[in-house]
């Protein structure tokens, strides 16, 4: 039996949480969100996993290490592992969150409900075009970028948001570094470079639709009649050729979406 150090899964520096299982927690905690709020009290494993698109014994292993096991011929309550699986996550307290690049992205992610309800509370926007300083964004003065040391210090931001460019981001992360952020969540679309002991999580929708290009041209492949399998090649489509900027150049427009 493998039982060597390099076949275990990494988990979290916590509670030896394997990072898969986290990255699924959340998928669990909507779907049982759901069910909470259709006062539905108990959910079968099977019920929970299609609901969260997760294979049901995958779910099982991963309820395995929050301690929770269900019980047998009922299910799991619905409510506690809605709690269980917030306390895990952090989210039983309130997180503070900066954005920093205040533009068409910054002032959407501002103004999205969806983050207070679940905890993450934006407690300041900065941008470091001075003609936003002052105005509201989702009710919340926009601050320049001069004093984001200080409107870190003083709001109690543990994790910063980035909605630059790109050519800024990473000045922008190395700022909110040495003012004591250790989670970032960049939208830039350009890698960061952080030093051990801070978080960095990438959102890029562009990947996600380069993703589901190449699904539907697979998809496109298996449906073609077979009289077109001797046509010559089609050109690839353009969300499969990455036209992604190198970090550092002027890009700072997804490979497939307009910015
Ligand atoms: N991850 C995704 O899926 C996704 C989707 C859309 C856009 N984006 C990216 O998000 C970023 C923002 O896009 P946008 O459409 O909101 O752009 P935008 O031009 O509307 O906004 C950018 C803002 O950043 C500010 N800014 C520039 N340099 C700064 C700095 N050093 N410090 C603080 N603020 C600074 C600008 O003043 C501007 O207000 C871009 O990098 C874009 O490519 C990512």
């Amino acid at each position: 039996m493998a039982t060597g150090r390099n076949h275990r899964p990494a988990t979290t520096r916590s509670r030896g949480i394997p990072e898969a299982t986290v990255a699924r927690l959340p998928l669990y905690l909507r779907a049982l969100t759901a069910l909470s709020e259709r006062s539905v009290p108990t959910v079968s494993s099977e019920e929970l996993a299609a609901a969260a698109g997760v294979n049901s014994a995958k779910l099982r292993k991963d309820f395995s290490y929050l301690g929770s096991y269900g019980t047998r011929g009922v299910g799991y309550d619905v409510e506690y592992l809605v709690y269980q699986i917030s306390r895990e996550l952090g989210l039983t307290q309130d997180w503070p969150v900066v954005i920093v690049g205040i533009g068409n992205l910054g002032a959407a992610l501002a103004n999205y409900g969806g983050f207070a309800s679940r905890g993450f509370r934006v407690a300041a926007l900065i941008d470091a075009d001075p003609s936003l300083t002052g105005r509201l964004v989702a009710g919340i003065e926009v601050q320049h970028t001069d004093g984001l040391e200080q409107i870190i210090d003083e709001s109690g931001v543990s994790i910063g948001v980035i909605a630059t460019p790109a050519g800024s981001a990473q000045q922008v992360c190395d700022r909110l570094v040495a003012a004591g952020i250790t989670s970032i969540l960049n939208f830039a679309p350009t890698v960061l470079s952080v030093p051990d002991g801070v978080d960095v999580r990438k959102v890029d929708l562009s990947i996600e639709l380069q993703i589901l290009a190449f699904h539907e041209q697979r998809k496109a492949g298996e449906e073609a009649p077979e009289e077109e399998e001797t046509a010559p090649p089609a050109a690839p489509p353009a969300a499969a050729v990455s036209k992604r900027p190198e970090p550092g150049s002027d890009g700072d427009r997804p490979a497939v979406m307009p910015a």
